[in-house]
């Protein structure tokens, strides 16, 4: 993390100048017919949780994930290479639906699941360089609310939403670039998150990787 000598933290959600994210949140974007389909597939999902290296140390990513996708759009996430696996039905009717809603061309979707509060996702930025140029990520939560925090890359300025089963959000263009994003842990939390987030990336960038 960046600490730059004196540093201001703007009160959350407020200040005159206080940046905006590029973010749209729909509340309630599945059904509840929809929500238990796709929690349905998901509990056959091949989830794991991938030993990643962080500051020099080896650790399990503290939730699971797995991540979907067409032909050649494989991942290098956290420093991890993850070949596509084909796409389920549900998670495939979700990423047909974000395309027709918001002209979305998403090409693959990572899925995180947080067993309960104690599972979290640290602060980051979705920026690989296979991300293709101008696109934008689509969020969908299902299960547990939880809070998100979004944080400006230069100010700091700090907001939270609270992201409810059912809920999208679309994390628009240049939003990785300019502001990271984080899922804390909430102690209080007992029940499982599913988080789908639908990305679109530049088809064969590892070509050169995967044809070894
Ligand atoms: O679980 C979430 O809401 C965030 C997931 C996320 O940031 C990611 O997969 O990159
Ligand atoms: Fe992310």
């Amino acid at each position: 993390m960046k600490q730059q000598g004196l540093r201001f933290d703007a009160p959350q959600d407020s200040g005159v100048n206080a940046p905006e994210p590029p973010i749209k949140l729909i509340r309630g974007y599945l059904n509840e017919a929809q929500q238990t389909a796709l929690l349905e597939e998901a509990s056959a999902y091949p989830l794991s949780s991938p030993i990643i290296k962080v500051y020099g140390r080896q650790h399990a990513i503290p939730r699971t994930q797995a991540w979907f996708g067409d032909e050649g759009c494989d991942y290098l996430y956290s420093g991890l290479f993850i070949h596509a696996l084909p796409w389920p039905k549900y998670a495939r009717m979700l990423q047909q639906k974000l395309k027709r809603d918001f002209g979305l061309n998403a090409n693959g979707v990572l899925v995180n699941r947080y067993a309960d509060g104690t599972e979290s996702m640290g602060w980051h930025s979705d920026n690989e360089p296979e991300i293709a140029i101008g696109s934008d990520i689509a969020s969908v939560t299902l299960g547990a609310t939880r809070d998100f925090f979004i944080r400006h890359k230069s100010s700091h300025h700090k907001i939270t939403i609270s992201l409810e089963s059912g809920d999208l959000l679309l994390m628009q263009w240049p939003m990785q670039k300019e502001w990271e994003h984080s899922l804390p842990k909430r102690m209080k939390v007992m029940e499982p998150r599913l988080n789908f987030t639908f990305r679109t990336l530049v088809k064969n960038f590892h070509k050169e990787i995967t044809t070894d």
